[in-house]
């Protein structure tokens, strides 16, 4: 009687504990549009830390804005605590409890930021990992910036620092969490519907009783 009163227990504070996927690849891999399918078919919300650090940048009053600006240009990573603090703000607000994080960790600041505040407050599940090859990401990304995108950084020469950042910062990262077992590598450089059909492979290999909708 004790025993299965202690597993309840167990099971339900489990549950409140917020299970994140991070989401991985170079700018253009399609994290964002993947991210949308995925929260449409699955219980997950949807933190791009890119749009959250544009919105914060947009805020009046933000002290921050200015210096997100100038980072987002030249394709430099904004210090931990701007973003994890946003990341966490919406998470709260959300009032949910999985969520793809989309852009993040992007270097090994994001990273020792979120395991110093968040990693005992979550649990990561896995991370997605968009492979794609440089040429495709950079015409998609210029695609997007001709089609009014509105992104400072849609050009070529913020796209070159952006994948410098991407190779010497964020690859390590990936490294870093294939070591652990936990990275899910989708071939990004098909049509959006045919990635798809891989990342719900992931997701329903996840155990789908516990993440469908
Ligand atoms: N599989 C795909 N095939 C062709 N075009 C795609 C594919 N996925 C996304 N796109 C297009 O490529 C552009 C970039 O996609 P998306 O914004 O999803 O990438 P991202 O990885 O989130 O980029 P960033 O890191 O720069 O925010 C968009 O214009 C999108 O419509
Ligand atoms: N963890 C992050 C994520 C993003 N940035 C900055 O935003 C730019 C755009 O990011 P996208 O994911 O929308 O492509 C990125 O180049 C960085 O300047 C960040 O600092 N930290």
């Amino acid at each position: 009687m004790l025993n299965s009163t202690l597993r309840q227990c167990s099971r339900y504070l489990n549950k409140m504990v917020p299970e994140v996927v991070f989401v991985l690849g170079a700018p253009g891999s399609g994290k964002g549009t993947q991210c949308s399918f995925i929260s449409k078919e699955y219980d997950f919300v949807h933190l791009s830390a890119g749009d959250l650090l544009r919105e914060e940048r947009q805020r009046q009053g933000s002290e921050y804005g200015e210096m997100i600006e100038q980072k987002i240009r030249n394709g430099e990573i904004v210090p931990v605590e701007v973003t994890c603090s946003l990341l966490h703000k919406a998470m709260q607000k959300s009032g949910k409890s999985r969520f793809l994080i989309d852009g993040f960790p992007r270097n090994k600041d994001n990273l020792d930021g979120w395991e110093r505040v968040m990693s005992d407050k979550t649990k990561l599940l896995f991370v997605l990992f968009f492979e794609c090859s440089r040429d495709l990401c950079t015409e998609r990304c210029l695609g997007r910036g001709a089609a009014g995108s509105g992104r400072s950084d849609d050009n070529l020469e913020s796209l070159q620092k952006r994948f410098n950042t991407y190779l010497n910062d964020t690859m390590p990262i990936i490294q870093h969490y294939d070591q652990l077992g936990l990275v899910r590598r989708i071939n990004a450089e098909v049509g959006p519907q045919q990635v798809f059909e891989d990342v719900k492979k992931v997701f329903n290999n996840s155990d789908m009783s516990r993440i469908a909708n």
